[in-house]
């Protein structure tokens, strides 16, 4: 049918929707519901938890309650519950969805398959067929998802000047809130910013009649925050953004600048904080450079005395990865990985490491977005990282069940010259000195503890 319409048709009748009135937003859950504290004790468990962790119960009354709220918790800190409980509740009391626009299209179907029993999430987006499409979308009519992941895209196109391809709100169940994951991209100064965010939150209000947002992010420097919560449409940053420690409390950080960096490597993989780690990712800036740390780890670190306690007779080829059983702190299990490997290959890496089979991966930036594994004991930065968001954001990769993790910068003066000469005082003065807000406070002066084991 579209085929059949002219461009400027189309633009008239984009026009016209836009103009037309949206629906009534949908009210606060806590107007309608006598005792909101007790539903949403009740729903925790619903989710399997019996505590929240920081910065969670406050986001989801405030959601709950109708307001508009940022949210900048680290990097597995459960940003995802802070969406998922009040779209349960809003569509269980309701019958309300809601949108969460998700700019990772590659791990949405991730995010509903993981999703506990009696909560229903959906998603939409360019790699289904029509007929998945279609089911998606007779299941929203009926009232039968709590949420639904879509792209920006979807709502805004990409010449940011008119609508998406998603359904307008006479063909949907009434929107409760939209939640805006990985809300810096909204900023023009973050280092991800995608120009469909800009107007995602205009249409969503003007089309969509949306009142309440809900905007997430691990990474939010202070300038990201201004330009995020400006459009979330919140006035009153202070009180509407929620926070948590930028950096999880267990992860011990450390930092050095070593004359040579393959050395201190492997002095650091020995040593007594790394030794016994059972998952390690080492990042490295370029692709040649992560086959030879690898390699690098392989021929070094395997069954060195030192490590073993008593000789024992190196393996005739490098283990094989499938067979390696149960973690064993003698083995150092290693592979590459990088965005010019074969899929194959990339997924077989990822899949290993996953099930604890490989115990190392040295990667570029390609490894690691929505990786969900709990039990990750060191993130080392063998090349530092392109910005201090996305060092935030690696090593928020470690230590996501809670327990102590160790993380490891090694500095090298020629990145710190084209990263921009702050960029590598900044992430050692903070690195060392821990915890503090990176959007609140400047780094304090250096006086933490410096590793340097080759010095
Ligand atoms: N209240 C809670 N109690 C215990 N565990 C929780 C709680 N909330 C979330 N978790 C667990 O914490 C882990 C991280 O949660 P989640 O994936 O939501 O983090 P995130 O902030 O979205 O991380 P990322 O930025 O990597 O996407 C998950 O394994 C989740 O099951």
């Amino acid at each position: 049918m579209d085929d059949d319409i002219t461009d400027l048709e189309a633009a008239i009748i984009r026009e016209k929707c836009e103009d037309a009135a949206p629906p009534q937003p949908v009210q606060p859950l806590s107007k309608v519901v006598d005792d909101i504290k007790e539903e949403t004790r009740k729903a925790l468990a619903v989710f399997g938890f019996t505590r929240f962790k920081t910065g969670q119960e406050k986001s989801i009354e405030r959601i709950l309650n109708g307001l508009s709220t940022l949210v900048v918790l680290s990097t597995g800190g459960g940003k995802s519950l802070c969406y998922q409980l009040p779209a349960y509740l809003y569509a269980r009391h309701l019958g309300a969805v809601t949108l969460v626009i998700s700019p990772l299209v590659s791990l949405m179907d991730d995010q509903i398959s993981e999703l506990p029993p009696g909560v229903r999430g959906a998603c939409l987006h360019s790699g289904m067929t029509p007929a998945q499409r279609d089911a998606v979308l007779a299941d929203l009519r009926e009232g039968k998802v709590h949420f639904l992941l879509i792209s920006p895209e979807a709502i805004v196109d990409r010449s940011g000047s008119s609508q998406g391809s998603f359904p307008g709100p006479d063909r949907l169940p009434p929107i409760a809130f939209a939640c805006i994951d990985e809300a810096h991209c909204m900023s023009e100064w973050s280092h991800n910013f995608r120009p469909s965010y800009l107007r995602l939150c205009k249409v969503l209000r003007q089309r969509y009649g949306v009142r309440c947002f809900l905007g997430l992010t691990a990474t939010a420097t202070r300038s990201t925050c201004r330009d995020v919560v400006k459009h979330l449409g919140i006035e009153d940053p202070e009180t509407a953004t929620v926070r948590g420690a930028t950096v999880p409390d267990n992860l011990v950080l450390s930092v050095s600048r070593d004359a040579n960096r393959d050395e201190a490597l492997i002095e650091l993989l020995k040593g007594d904080r790394f030794k016994s780690c059972e998952s390690i990712i080492i990042y490295c800036s370029r692709r040649e450079q992560t086959t030879r740390v690898a390699t690098l780890i392989r021929t070094s670190l395997q069954y060195t005395p030192e490590l073993v306690g008593s000789y024992q007779p190196p393996p005739a080829k490098k283990p094989r990865i499938k067979k390696a059983a149960t973690f064993d702190p003698r083995v150092w299990t290693c592979e590459s990985y990088h965005a010019g490997l074969t899929a194959a290959k990339r997924r077989s890496v990822q899949k290993a490491f996953m099930s604890g089979r490989l115990r190392v991966v040295v990667a570029t930036v390609a490894f690691g977005m929505g990786l969900d594994k709990a039990n990750v004991r060191a993130v080392l930065h063998y090349s530092m990282a392109k910005s201090f968001e996305s060092y935030v954001q690696e090593v928020g990769r470690a230590g996501r069940d809670g327990q102590a993790s160790h993380c490891h910068v090694f500095l090298d003066p020629e990145e710190t010259n084209r990263h921009g000469s702050s960029h590598g005082n900044e992430i050692k003065t903070w690195a060392c000195c821990g915890r503090n807000d990176i959007a609140t406070a400047r780094p304090p002066p250096f006086s933490g503890e410096l590793m340097c084991p080759s010095e």
